[in-house]
């Protein structure tokens, strides 16, 4: 973790809780000038980390009776010297305890700038930063409990525990390149070879993991495709219980897809309703099929809805397809066994087929215990350490292997925030919101 505290010379603010009209709003704060500031508004300094109620004053003006909590650092969120105002959330008061603040030299905080400051002062990780975010955002349990679980240093400590025994695998290379004619060598040679053959094949099964968390955290992908009319849009709003897409007899009426966020199993699901596949001089239409195809490829799951008599459109996709037949209620002979058969207009196999997707998306975010991956971030980080396990596999000269091995723990630190923090932060923390 790094100490630097990069931007401690600023003390910044924000309100940390929703929009106004609320019940109570806390304004934040956080940086060196905090203690000043807190002594000019609330007359005194109050206990550490307990809440006192005080009546807070600027230029000579009340301007609200809130609760004042100090944390002073480095144990605080921020590791910096940091509080809360907790204020009766009224629009005029926020903006009055704004100015006040500004008028006492704090600045506005950045997107996240609270959460980047307790990585930047090492309170932190960047996975747990990473996690704080996704439970801010977290709309199903699921995701609250896999957010929860990260945050709790799991996947900080599976990195961790790889960069610290590759380090060990290195100290043990260099005493081999050290020491080329000592008699050891053979034996710390074959017992480089195992280590690193396990550690790599560690790492190959955490990545052939079937994507469950990163499913869990973005949503698992569900494509309605099939010729135009066959019925998708009315299955999108059977599923949702709205009307989310236009249904209409005439053909091509959806030219662009539309997602539609449901829970399935306690799971978010993306259903997304496309454009009918068919051929078309329609230039519009055209980029509307080509979006379906691509919509296809990257599912998760592929409902392919054909009408009755009709046959199944062909549709490139690694993911599970399901051919559904559609508009049962006009089929004259029974559906072909093997096959699901539904009617959004009399109902019929539609709770079947809600069973069938609760299965599906359990299946596709079940897993093993321990810590997995939850973001494309972290594929691409171990992705890159394993390139270079491989590479030190193969390289007979002790150098060379050496450099591979390096350039793997390179890739772990990056993705705990050992190394490099600075690159990332800013993608990391341009999602968060302001006050967090
Ligand atoms: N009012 C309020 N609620 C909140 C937060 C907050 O900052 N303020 N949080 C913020 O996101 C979350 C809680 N997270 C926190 C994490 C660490 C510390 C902290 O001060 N830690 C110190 C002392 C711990 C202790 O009490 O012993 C430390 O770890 O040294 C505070 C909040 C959720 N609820
Ligand atoms: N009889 C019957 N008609 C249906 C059923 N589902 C949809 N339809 C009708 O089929 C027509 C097309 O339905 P949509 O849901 O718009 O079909 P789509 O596949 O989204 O069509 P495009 O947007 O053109 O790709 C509409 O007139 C619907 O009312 C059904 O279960 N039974």
């Amino acid at each position: 973790m790094q100490h630097a505290p990069a931007e401690a010379s600023t003390t910044i603010f924000a309100l940390a809780s929703g929009a106004p009209p609320a019940a109570i709003a806390i304004m934040r704060l956080s940086g060196p000038r905090t203690d000043a500031i807190l002594e000019a508004l609330a007359g005194s300094l109050t206990a550490p980390r307990l809440a006192t109620l005080r009546v807070l004053r600027h230029a000579g003006e009340a301007l609200d009776q809130a609760l004042v909590l100090r944390f002073p650092g480095p144990g605080s969120y921020t590791g910096e010297d940091s509080a809360e105002l907790h204020l009766h959330a009224g629009a005029a008061v926020i903006e009055a305890v704004a100015d006040a603040l500004l008028a006492l030299g704090a600045t506005p905080a950045e997107p996240g700038e609270f959460t980047r400051r307790a990585c930047l002062s090492g309170r932190i990780g960047l996975l747990e930063a990473e996690a704080i975010a996704d439970l801010v955002a977290a709309e199903t349990g699921a995701q609250r409990r896999q957010a929860l679980d990260q945050l709790g240093g799991g996947l900080s400590r599976l990195y961790e525990g790889w960069a610290q025994r590759l380090r060990l695998l290195l100290a043990r290379q260099e005493a081999l390149i050290d020491f080329p004619d000592e008699d050891l060598p053979d034996e710390t040679e074959a017992a480089n070879r195992s280590d690193l053959r396990s550690l790599c094949e560690e790492m190959q099964a955490h990545l052939a993991d079937g994507a469950r968390s990163e499913r869990i955290r973005s949503g698992v992908r569900v494509v309605i495709a099939g010729a135009p009319n066959a019925g998708k849009s009315s299955l999108l709003n059977a599923l949702s219980g709205e009307e989310d897409a236009i249904v209409s007899p005439i053909a091509g009426t959806t030219r662009d897809a539309i997602s539609v966020r449901l829970q399935v199993a306690g799971t978010l699901v993306s259903f997304i309703d496309t454009a009918g596949l068919h051929e078309t001089g329609d230039a519009i239409e055209a980029e509307g099929i080509r979006r379906a195809r691509v919509h296809a490829a990257r599912a998760d799951l592929v409902l392919s809805l054909v009408e009755p008599g009709a046959a199944p459109e062909q549709i490139v996709t690694e993911a599970e397809c399901w051919v559904i037949r559609s508009k049962a209620d006009l089929l004259t002979a029974p559906a072909a066994p093997g096959e699901l058969a539904i009617s959004t207009r009399s109902g019929q196999g539609l709770d079947r087929l809600r069973e069938q997707l609760v299965a599906a998306v359990r299946r596709l975010t079940a897993g093993g215990a321990g810590a997995s991956l939850t973001r494309a971030r972290h594929r691409a980080g171990v992705e890159e350490a394993v390139v270079h396990l491989r590479d030190a596999q193969v390289q007979t000269w002790p150098e060379l292997r050496g450099e591979a091995l390096r350039l793997a723990t390179l890739a772990l630190g990056r993705l705990t925030g050992r190394i490099g923090v600075e690159d990332v932060l800013d993608t990391i923390f341009g999602q968060f919101c302001i006050g967090k």
